[in-house]
C-alpha cells in the first residue's frame, strides 16, 4: 500500500452507547481530551470530497466524521481488530476508507482522543492578513500564492465595490450588488461582514470552505472588523497585521497605485489611523509585519507560516 501508518490510535467510548463496544479502549496512559462528535452522512456534509459521494460497497456510502475540534474530515480505519481514527489528509485511496458500523451512525458519542492527534487532524491553521489599505497585504499574498501554489488558497470575499482594472470576478472578489449581497447575508451565508469605505465586504461560508476541500491553507484578506468579529468564530487562524512603515509612506503607496479617487484615498487614511491605533491592543494579532522592503516582509511572512506549511505539505508518501 502506499500510505503510511497513520498515528496510532483506537478509540475508547460510553460502554452504554450500543454498538461501541468494537471500539478498542486501550487509550489508558496517553494524554486524553474530551469532546462530542456526531457521525454525519457525507451526502450532508458542507466540505465533500467528489470520492466521498462513491458508494463504498454493500453497506452504504462512506461516513465522514465531524468533529467540532478539526477542520479535516476524519475516518475510522481498521488495523487489525483496532479502529483508528485518522485524518482525512492521511487517508489512502476511497477504495480504503471504511465503513463505520451502521449501530454508531446515529447520535452523539463521548469519545477520548490523545491531545496530539486531535492536533494532528487539526490539519494547518487558515491565515488572517489584515492592516491598512496600501499596506501591501495584496503584493505578499499573491507572491505566497504563487511561490506555494498548492499550499495556500484564497478566501474569495465578496464586496459591492466597483472592479478595479485587471480585477476578476469570481478571483479577486466576487462583485455583487448591495442588495444580493444583503439578502445572503441575511441568510446566513456569510461568516462575517463589514463595511469599509462606503462599501460592504465579507466573508461567505462557502468562500472558506471551497479552500478547505482543497485541504488548502485558507488565507483571508480582512479588515479590522472582520478580525474582530472572526475571534468570535471557532476558524482559529493566525492573525497577521501588515503595516506600512508610516502614514506618509503609506499615502504614498496609495497614490501610486493609482486604484483611489481623492475621497477614497482619505478614507483608506483615516481608517489606517484607526486601524494602526486598534492594532496595538495585546494578542490581537499574533504578529505584525512592517512592510518597508518588500522581500524582508516577505520573509517575516513566510517565517511565520513555516509550521503551517510543513503541515500542509503533509507526511511523505512512503
Ligand atoms: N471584513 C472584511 N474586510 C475585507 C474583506 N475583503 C476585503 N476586506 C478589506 O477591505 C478593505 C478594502 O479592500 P479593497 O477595496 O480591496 O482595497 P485595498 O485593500 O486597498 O486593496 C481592506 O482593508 C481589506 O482587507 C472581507 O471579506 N471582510
Ligand atoms: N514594500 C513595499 N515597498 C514599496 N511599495 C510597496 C511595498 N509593498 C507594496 N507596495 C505597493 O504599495 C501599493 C499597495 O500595496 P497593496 O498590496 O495593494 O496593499 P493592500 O492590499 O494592503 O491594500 C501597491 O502599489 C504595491 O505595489
Amino acid at each position: 500500500m502506499s500510505w503510511r501508518r497513520p498515528l496510532g490510535c483506537a478509540l475508547a467510548t460510553d460502554a452504554s452507547i450500543p454498538g461501541t463496544e468494537w471500539l478498542d479502549p486501550f487509550l489508558m496512559d496517553v494524554e486524553l481530551c474530551r469532546c462530542q462528535f456526531e457521525f454525519l452522512p457525507a451526502q450532508q456534509g458542507a466540505t465533500q470530497h467528489s470520492s466521498q459521494r462513491q458508494s463504498h460497497g454493500p453497506r452504504g456510502k462512506a461516513f465522514r466524521l465531524q468533529l467540532p475540534l478539526c477542520k479535516n474530515e476524519v475516518y475510522f480505519l481498521p488495523l487489525g481488530t483496532f479502529y483508528h481514527l485518522v485524518p482525512s489528509t492521511l487517508f489512502p485511496e476511497p477504495a480504503e476508507r471504511t465503513l463505520i458500523p451502521k449501530a454508531c451512525r446515529k447520535g452523539q458519542f463521548s469519545c477520548h482522543f490523545p491531545v496530539g492527534l486531535i492536533k494532528a487532524m487539526q490539519g494547518p491553521r487558515p491565515v488572517v492578513l489584515s492592516g491598512p489599505s496600501g499596506a501591501g497585504k495584496s503584493t505578499l499574498l499573491k507572491k505566497l500564492l504563487k511561490d506555494y501554489e498548492n499550499i495556500f488558497g484564497f478566501s474569495v470575499s465578496h464586496t459591492t465595490r466597483q472592479p478595479r482594472p485587471g480585477e476578476v470576478n469570481g478571483k479577486d472578489y466576487h462583485f455583487v450588488t448591495r442588495e444580493d449581497m444583503l439578502k445572503d447575508v441575511n441568510a446566513g451565508e456569510f461568516i462575517e461582514h463589514a463595511e469599509f469605505s462606503g462599501n460592504m465586504y465579507g466573508t461567505s461560508k462557502a468562500a472558506v470552505q471551497a479552500v478547505q476541500a482543497q485541504n488548502q491553507i485558507c488565507v483571508l484578506d480582512v479588515d479590522m472588523q472582520g478580525v474582530k468579529n472572526i475571534k468570535k468564530t471557532d476558524l482559529n487562524p493566525i492573525y497577521i497585521s501588515i503595516q506600512p512603515p508610516s502614514l506618509e509612506v503609506l499615502e504614498k503607496r496609495l497614490r501610486e497605485r493609482q486604484t483611489e479617487t481623492e475621497e477614497s484615498l482619505q478614507k483608506r487614511l483615516k481608517a489606517a489611523r484607526v486601524d494602526l491605533e486598534l492594532s496595538k491592543e495585546p494578542g490581537l494579532f499574533n504578529l505584525i509585519i512592517i512592510n518597508d522592503n518588500l522581500e524582508v516582509a516577505y520573509l517575516k511572512l513566510k517565517e511565520i507560516l513555516a509550521e503551517e506549511i510543513k503541515k500542509a505539505q503533509g507526511p511523505k508518501k512512503s
